[in-house]
């Protein structure tokens, strides 16, 4: 099967886009693993689907299929972003602000006049059972009124980390220094952790002032990416609720920087960033 493609990344963060508004795609886990397969296929962190949306007053929908896993997921920033330069530069939309669903939540997104998107990415979660968090058994270290959970990853070393969902699910560790952060080795042990019935997306964070972190994130289903737009929200919403973060927050991942704000309580969280097109192609699956 011949399948046209867009190419695209958001701070290095990067999709293939596929556009299925004019007919479904009937593609499988397998096809989205050969889509995001870097020697076999196209190479990407995640596959977006595009679609047109059956709900009122919804411009479109966007499924996210994680490129090293295939599976299909409930949330991507850098994506949402990515799609909305998509849905634009393709002439699917005139909107300067779109409304678009995934499959657990509604989006709102907004072309900047500086080419820069910015993305409503609603309020964060903390409930466990909507994370999914097994906290059963821990005590947590309370700071500032939210929790640091540790967590025991087998070789004697137990971490702490604060567990907030986007839509996804997300850990976050606060590390001295980014670069020297075992990602490689603890990546993998926090993302398959039994803690995290769902797995989860392990952020290793360094606050370099109440308004400036650097992150680097071990995605769950895609190893480590060079930005993790959801993980950025994740990473600021934890900083914030145990009070090493002001309400906004540049965040310098290895691809790029993205802006994260947060007014706390029940606020949206607002992501802003780049997003852009590298290249269009056609592949054979
Ligand atoms: N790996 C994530 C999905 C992509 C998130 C990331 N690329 C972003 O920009 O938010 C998960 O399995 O929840």
């Amino acid at each position: 099967m011949k399948l046209r493609f867009t190419k695209m990344q958001g701070a290095g963060n990067d999709f293939v886009v596929l556009d299925a508004t004019q007919q479904p795609l009937q593609l499988t886990a397998e096809h989205y693993r050969r889509l995001g397969d870097r020697r076999f296929g196209v190479g990407a962190d995640q596959i977006l689907v595009v679609e047109k949306s059956a709900t009122p007053g919804v411009d479109f929908r966007y499924r996210i299929f994680n490129g090293g896993s295939g599976e299909e997921v409930e949330q991507c920033g850098n994506g949402a972003r990515c799609f909305v330069r998509f849905v634009h530069d393709k002439g699917l939309t005139t909107q300067r602000t779109v409304r678009v669903e995934t499959m657990n939540t509604l989006l709102e997104l907004r072309l900047q006049d500086d080419g820069r998107v910015t993305v409503d990415m609603n309020a964060p979660v903390f409930e466990h059972a909507r994370i999914p968090f097994d906290a059963s058994g821990l005590t947590p270290r309370e700071l500032n009124g939210f929790q640091l959970w540790p967590l025991a990853l087998g070789d004697g070393d137990d971490i702490e980390v604060a567990v907030v969902s986007m839509g996804n699910p997300h850990a976050v560790r606060r590390v001295d220094d980014v670069k020297r952060a075992p990602v490689d080795i603890e990546g993998p042990q926090i993302e398959g952790h039994d803690r995290f019935p769902r797995r989860v997306n392990a952020g290793f964070m360094e606050v370099v002032s109440r308004s400036h972190i650097r992150l680097r994130v071990y995605e769950r289903g895609a190893g480590e990416t060079l930005a993790c737009g959801t993980g950025a929200c994740a990473a600021v919403v934890a900083g914030i609720r145990l009070g090493w973060l002001d309400h906004r927050v540049d965040v310098d991942a290895p691809g790029g920087r993205l802006t994260i704000e947060w007014a706390g309580g029940d606020a949206h969280v607002l992501m802003t960033g780049p997003a852009q097109t590298v290249f269009e192609g056609e592949v054979e699956l």
